[in-house]
């Protein structure tokens, strides 16, 4: 097979953000303004245009998709004549740290709330699941953050089980990113909603295969949907590092702020952190774990350098 045919090679079809904005079909803009102001993350310039160029058909297609899988698990639940509650719709957001995975979710989930089949969407993310700071030092793992072994997969996967299984009620362990660690004591529950969004940059990795032969699911396996959020290296790279920046200005003066000590020093002190996070931490994550999880997702979407997305991938199911 020459070159030319494997770049098709691909299952998925694509759309231009013309293209993609035209499958909205009437479905009304139901966020404003002020609501976005809320929902959007530091450093993020989402806007309402984006909104109703990209996630209006994506919510859209999305409520489809889960009235669609309603009535099979409907059809299931005759088949096996069980009276269970209902099976939450999962679906899951990946891509690199500072693509803006956590605007994305929010807007999704606002979005999705307001279709009648889906009033109850509930949010998590998977640093719940990263190990304590205490764990990662004794494991010499401090500088794998984010890495596939520094979470607590296990636990991820027994989470996804019970709420696939309708179990009321489940909980997750809390992050802060504010002290850099997992809060003891804190935690979320998520109980029994119409759909669950699951965010975090590990979720459509295949695990290591196990050594003893015991078979271990994917975190994905537990998905109805998956989307990966999509951007040039570089420009994420210039996104971490004016986020870094922002945050200078903000949360780290926050003396509880892990990063406090950066809101005294320079700022060119400041940016050379920032640079070593990037280059040693994130980006290699991002060429090793990440990336490589691409072509798994239902759906990708890849931002241009203005944040804006300028294509969508939708795969032909
Ligand atoms: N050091 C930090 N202090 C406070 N908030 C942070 C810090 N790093 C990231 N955040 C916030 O955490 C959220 C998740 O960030 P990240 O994991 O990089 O994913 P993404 O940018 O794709 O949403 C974002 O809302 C970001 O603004
Ligand atoms: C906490 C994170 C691993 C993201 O976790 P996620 O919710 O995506 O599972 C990431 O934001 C992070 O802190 N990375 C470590 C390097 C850094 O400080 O940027």
């Amino acid at each position: 097979m020459d070159q030319t045919a494997r770049v098709h090679l691909t299952p998925h079809r694509f759309f231009t953000r013309e293209e993609w904005a035209r499958l909205r079909a009437g479905t009304p803009l139901t966020l404003a303004e002020a609501d976005l102001e809320r929902l959007r993350s530091l450093n993020d310039p989402i806007s309402l245009d984006e909104v109703e160029t990209i996630y209006l058909p994506l919510s859209r297609l999305l409520s489809l998709y889960v009235a669609a899988t309603q009535r099979l698990y409907e059809a299931t639940r005759t088949f096996l004549g069980s009276t269970e509650g209902k099976t939450p719709y999962i679906i899951g957001i990946g891509g690199s740290v500072a693509v803006g995975k956590s605007t994305t979710a929010r807007v999704l989930r606002a979005l999705l709330t307001r279709w009648p089949n889906t009033p109850k969407v509930d949010l998590v993310t998977t640093d719940g699941f990263l190990y304590p700071n205490a764990v990662l030092e004794r494991e010499n793992l401090m500088e794998r953050k984010g890495f596939p072994e520094s979470y607590d997969l296990p636990a991820l996967l027994a989470f996804l089980s019970d709420i696939k299984a309708g179990l009321p009620k489940v909980s997750a362990p809390l992050y802060s990113h504010l002290v850099y660690d997992i809060v003891p004591g804190d935690r979320i529950t998520v109980d029994r909603p119409d759909i669950l969004i699951v965010e975090g940059l590990n979720v459509l990795q295949a695990p290591r295969l196990p050594r003893d032969g015991k078979a271990v699911p994917f975190v994905s396996d537990f998905f109805d949907f998956s989307i990966y959020i999509d951007a040039d290296e570089d420009e994420i790279h210039r996104w971490y590092v004016a986020r870094f920046e922002r945050l200078r200005a903000t949360a780290f003066r926050d003396p509880q702020s892990y990063f406090h000590r950066y809101a005294m020093i320079s700022r060119e002190e400041a940016l050379a952190i920032a640079e070593r996070l990037w280059s040693r931490i994130n980006l290699v994550n991002l060429r090793e774990n990440i990336v490589p999880t691409r072509p798994r997702a239902d759906l990708v979407l890849t931002k241009g350098a203005s944040h804006r997305i300028e294509q969508v991938a939708l795969r032909r199911l």
